[in-house]
């Protein structure tokens, strides 16, 4: 049987208690068997504008994960043309990892969008989806295509955005972030405007 990864992308500017509940939540049902951090340069849907460097946010994702082997931070989008395409990123991993089974990973806030990702049905068809609630988004779990699947996980409905701007007026927000990343923003001044 193959090993079945996870692919979780996204910006993680910074990672949050969201993100790794969830991610531990997939890790502990009998779905799969690791979880990739895919740290995204570009998502084609988002402006780079306030986005930290790929390596700082690749650095707080590393230090959010210390100490659980089920999660892996993955640097494999910084070599892809950019914007990042998730179907490239998923093309190239199973052409670089042909021993492992991938499960891409999305909230149902982006499988209301996911026509607009570029070719869907093709990522539908060729990989599968694990598809998690998200607040304000239903999912109608009985019509969902094949390789699709639903994982009722606990949802914490926090954002990078939303801890961002609170940095940025100085609030203390340690408890949404892992405490190595509150130390690791507090040390460099991220989000701040000194
Ligand atoms: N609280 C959350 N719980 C579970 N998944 C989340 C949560 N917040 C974001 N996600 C999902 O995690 C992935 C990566 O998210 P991303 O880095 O864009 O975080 P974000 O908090 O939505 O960021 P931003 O506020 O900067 O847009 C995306 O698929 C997103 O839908
Ligand atoms: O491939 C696409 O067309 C596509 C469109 C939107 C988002 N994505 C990827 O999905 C991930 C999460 O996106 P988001 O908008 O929820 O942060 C991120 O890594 C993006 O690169 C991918």
């Amino acid at each position: 049987m193959k090993k079945k990864i996870a692919i979780f992308s996204g910006s993680f500017n910074p990672i949050h208690i969201g993100h790794l509940a969830l991610a531990n939540y997939i890790c502990e049902s009998n779905w799969i068997d690791e979880l990739w951090f895919m740290v995204t340069p570009h998502n084609p849907l988002k402006e780079v504008r306030d986005l930290e460097s790929n390596t700082l946010r690749l650095d707080m994702v590393q230090l959010a994960i210390q100490g659980y082997p089920k999660f892996k931070a993955s640097d494999f989008e910084f070599a892809l043309p950019q914007p990042s395409y998730t179907i490239n990123t998923l093309d190239a991993l199973k052409e670089k990892y042909p021993e492992y089974e991938f499960y891409l990973l999305i909230g149902a806030d982006n499988w209301d969008l996911f026509d607009k990702w570029k070719d869907a049905d093709k990522l539908i068809s060729k990989y599968n989806l694990l598809i998690y609630p998200r607040v304000g988004h239903t999912i109608n779990k009985e019509n969902l295509p094949e390789h699709v699947y639903y994982i009722d996980s606990p949802v914490i409905e926090v954002s990078s955005t939303f801890i961002r701007e609170n940095i940025e007026k100085g609030k203390d927000f340690r408890y949404f972030l892992h405490p190595n990343v509150y130390s690791f923003i507090k040390d460099k001044k991220l989000y701040t405007n000194e």
